[in-house]
């Protein structure tokens, strides 16, 4: 399409676009008295309307019914997880049993890794990707630190990151899959993030997760910045473990529930190691309290405590609108909006002379989703701020990157358009 830098032109696509009914949907934040241009779903998505419908609906079901509505409410309790299944297969490319959702994002990655890390003294090595997320590599470190001395492996050599080429700003799918080959029987697990939380890099699960099996490794993803963003299939990847948190593209707020993939061919298997509780217990014999685990034979048989039902509620409002609309639709407003944006900001920087706008993410559509990370050449820590102040909300990553996300679900055409202008003045004064 051939873009061009004006409001109408970006009216128009808003006009077109079928998906713009759903920016009613959110509360946007104002500023100056004007929703914010809001570029950080990829860290906490805006709430949704429809979040504290659920919310109250707990909230008097647990007034009016009390310990009852464990079983009596609409929604009722107890399994109150199982309505997230169907819609979070389709989200993640899954069976309804190989999903769920418990905890919190790196603790379901621990726990999956208790299930999955289990590290010999020939077999110990953990492939994951430079600069990952920190708090991954603080997974990373603990976990290895906490086998290696019973094991009697070398921690120092237990982590093994693919690194940049120099002067390279992602990852090469052949230095992930030559570096596998090279670890070869030693490598016990794969872990990267599927979206890299930084470039926006989106890597090739397919085939990573291909590679990683060959050698007999375990393939895991840290599917945080990919959940409700990319079209995933994980099972059909054959992809061995996933979790990903739902603040994100998934706007169920702040700091909430994770939702997790255990690939069915590991459901039967009573050799993975597991920390259990009594929500992972044998539905039909959960309440008999008996004195022996008996894991559900699904993701559900790796759930430890009964639900933070209220936790879940803003969640769950969250996966039934991502399934009234689908991925697919949502992926082509995605692909066309971030078009839309890497055109306007390549329309700024001709403009101005003295600076220069790195975009780092992959140009290539099959290694991007929403996210396009800015190295602002020429500019500082200034610019971030007036862009705060004018309601354009974005972040900051040290050295000098901004990262963009417009989300498909709440972020218009004219969004893009008006950042522009906001940058251009942010930059000229
Ligand atoms: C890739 C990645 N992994 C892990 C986390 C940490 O998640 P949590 O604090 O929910 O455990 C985040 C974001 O916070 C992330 O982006
Ligand atoms: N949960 C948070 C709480 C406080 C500050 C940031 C976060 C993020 O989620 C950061 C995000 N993971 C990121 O990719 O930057």
């Amino acid at each position: 399409m051939n873009f061009q830098n004006t409001r109408e032109f970006a009216q128009e696509l808003d006009r077109q676009d079928e998906l713009a009914k759903y920016r009613e949907e959110f509360i946007f934040p104002q500023v100056n008295g004007k929703n914010v241009i809001y570029f950080t779903g990829n860290s906490l998505g805006l709430q949704s309307k429809a979040a504290k419908k659920y919310v109250e609906e707990v909230m008097q079901d647990w007034g009016n019914l009390a310990v009852e509505g464990h079983f009596y409410a609409d929604k009722p309790w107890w399994d109150y997880q199982e309505r997230f299944c169907q819609p979070l297969s389709e989200i993640v490319g899954a069976k309804p049993t190989e999903v769920g959702v418990m905890n919190t994002l790196t603790v379901n990655l621990h726990l999956l890794m208790v299930s999955f890390y289990q590290p010999s003294s020939k077999k110990f090595k953990i492939i994951c990707e430079e600069k990952a997320f920190p708090s991954d590599q603080y997974m990373f470190q603990s976990q290895v630190a906490f086998h290696a001395k019973s094991i009697g492996f070398d921690p120092k050599e237990a982590i093994v990151e693919i690194k940049r080429r120099e002067g390279e700003h992602n990852i090469r799918l052949e230095d992930v899959l030559s570096k596998i080959e090279e670890v070869g029987e030693e490598l016990a697990l794969v872990l990267i993030g599927g979206v890299n939380y930084y470039t926006g890099q989106v890597f090739d699960m397919k085939t990573i997760t291909e590679a990683g099996h060959k050698v007999g490794a375990f393939v895991g993803w840290d599917l945080a910045h990919a959940a409700g963003n990319i079209e995933l299939k994980l099972h059909d990847w054959n992809v061995d473990f996933a979790a990903w948190c739902s603040y994100k593209y998934m706007n169920s707020g702040p700091g909430n529930a994770s939702g997790y993939f255990i690939h069915e061919k590991h459901h039967n298997d009573t050799t993975l190691s597991r920390f259990a509780g009594w929500w992972g217990h044998n539905k039909e014999r959960r309440f008999l309290m008996e004195p022996n685990f008996d894991p559900a034979r699904s993701a559900d048989g790796w759930q430890i405590s009964n639900l933070p039902v209220l936790t879940l509620a803003p969640y769950l409002a969250s996966v039934h609108m991502f399934a009234a609309i689908g991925m697919p639709k949502l992926i082509k407003k995605r692909d066309l909006i971030t078009s839309y944006l890497e055109f306007i900001l390549h329309e700024i920087d001709a403009e101005i002379e003295g600076t220069e706008f790195e975009i780092i993410t992959p140009s290539n559509p099959n290694e991007r989703a929403c996210q396009l990370s800015v190295y602002l050449h020429g500019q500082g820590r200034a610019l971030f701020e007036y862009l705060m102040k004018n309601g354009v909300i974005t972040d900051w990553r040290e050295p000098n990157v901004i990262r963009l996300a417009p989300v498909p679900l709440y972020s218009s055409f004219e969004d893009m358009y008006e950042f522009g202008q906001i940058l251009k003045k942010g930059i000229l004064g």
